[in-house]
């Protein structure tokens, strides 16, 4: 286990018959302040790969927050469970308990499975929770920076491409359509594209064709990994990780991949097969990196405004890093991770000093 969990601080296993609750919460590094990660929901197969999950998911939550520059560390929870059928209220107050015995060191949030007004429901237990809805104090549904923040990725992409940033006249494959990757395909309706789209969710799929209809663009509905194959400009990776491996390189017709879903590289090397196949990878923690923004501007008290203009950050730091992967010959991914090391370096410095049992102000709760 120790082998395993040796890049981490710190993993905390969640145990409580009442309520069902079987969670993870994994704590990769604080250097830069208290852990900040969201929480999701899934039936997991096996502990070992729930575990494995909160481990990478919770190491891409620092190189997020050091490449967004935030003050935050990374960390992240995992619930085993289906969330259809076994989110309850009592579930998620025993979860909020568990958050709330780390004293501050890990905050949490909203991710796949798991929705804000769940963490209504935690929120009665401890204060380290973000993203709840406004009327409870919150910043609100953290989906919607994300969404933004994957429509400035595609900018910056389109930019490095081809010298403009017009979203417009161009063909992008989605795959899923839940709180980001919906809202990703309305905008790109809205400015007239082409979009293929695929969900295990057949209402989602039926909602989008009918948002279609009042939109400028077109959308074509594609089975299952199908949408690997399509011939596309951009694939915009919605829904679960490490879906770039070698199968699906094969298969990638498009020119560049930008999207929300965190780990979408099966192994770093696959950032490399890319590069050599000529596809253009944004890497994923930069170009999602909107709903961090805004959970963690949390501090300030909810801005929408503000966060926006932040989260247009990611934009110039896809750019830089996309201009450092040309100029030193190495994967998008590698300088992504360079870019992050190097603010993290920086930063641990003047950070030094952080003793790790003060909370962050929060101006929401307090
Ligand atoms: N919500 C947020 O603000 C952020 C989300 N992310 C990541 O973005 C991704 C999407 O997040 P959300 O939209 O919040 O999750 P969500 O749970 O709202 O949506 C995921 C969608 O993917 C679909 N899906 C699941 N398996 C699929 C498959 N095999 N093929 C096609 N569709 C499938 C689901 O039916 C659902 O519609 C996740 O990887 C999440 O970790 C990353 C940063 C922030
Ligand atoms: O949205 C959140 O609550 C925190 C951010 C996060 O977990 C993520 O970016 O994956």
């Amino acid at each position: 286990m120790f082998e395993k969990i040796s890049q981490h601080e710190q993993v905390v296993f969640c145990n409580d018959p009442s309520t069902g609750l079987k969670a993870i919460i994994a704590i990769h590094n604080t250097t830069l302040g208290p852990a900040l990660g969201g929480c999701r929901m899934r039936p997991y197969k096996s502990v070992d790969e729930a575990l494995e999950d909160v481990l990478r998911l919770s190491k891409g939550m620092t190189y997020k927050c050091a490449g967004a520059d935030v003050d935050f560390g990374g960390g992240k929870s995992v619930i085993i469970g289906d969330p259809s059928t076994d989110s309850t209220p009592e579930l998620f107050r025993a979860f909020g308990q568990f958050v709330d015995s780390l004293n501050g060191r890990f905050y949490t949030g909203t991710d796949m499975g798991t929705t804000p007004d769940d963490f209504v429901h935690a929120l009665k237990e401890t204060n380290c929770i973000v993203g709840v809805p406004e009327e409870y104090g919150g910043s609100g549904d953290s989906s919607v920076p994300t969404a933004q923040g994957v429509i400035y990725g595609l900018q910056a992409t389109i930019q490095t491409l081809e010298g403009t940033d017009e979203l417009a006249g161009k063909s992008y494959s989605i795959q899923g359509l839940g709180k980001v990757g919906f809202k990703v395909a309305e905008q790109l309706l809205a400015a007239g594209a082409q979009i293929y789209v695929t969900d295990i969710n057949e209402k989602a799929l039926k909602l989008i064709q009918e948002r279609a209809e009042l939109l400028p663009g077109n959308v074509e509905v594609v089975e299952g990994n199908d949408i690997y194959g399509v011939d596309a400009d951009v694939f915009i990776p919605c829904a679960l990780g490490g879906i770039i491996h070698d199968e699906t390189i094969e298969k990638l017709k498009v020119k560049a991949i930008v999207g929300s879903a965190n780990n979408q590289l099966l192994e770093d090397k696959h950032g490399l097969y890319l590069q050599q196949k000529g596809i253009l990878y944004g890497p994923d923690y930069i170009v999602n990196a909107g709903g961090l923004i805004q959970v963690a501007d949390e501090l300030y008290g909810p801005n929408k405004a503000r966060v926006l203009t932040k989260t247009r950050a990611i934009y110039d730091s896809l750019i830089q890093i996309y201009s450092e992967s040309t100029k030193n010959s190495i994967s998008t991914m590698e300088a992504a991770n360079r870019f992050c090391e190097e603010k993290m370096a920086a930063r641990s410095k003047r950070n030094s000093f952080f003793a790790h049992n003060r909370r962050p102000k929060w101006q929401v709760r307090n």
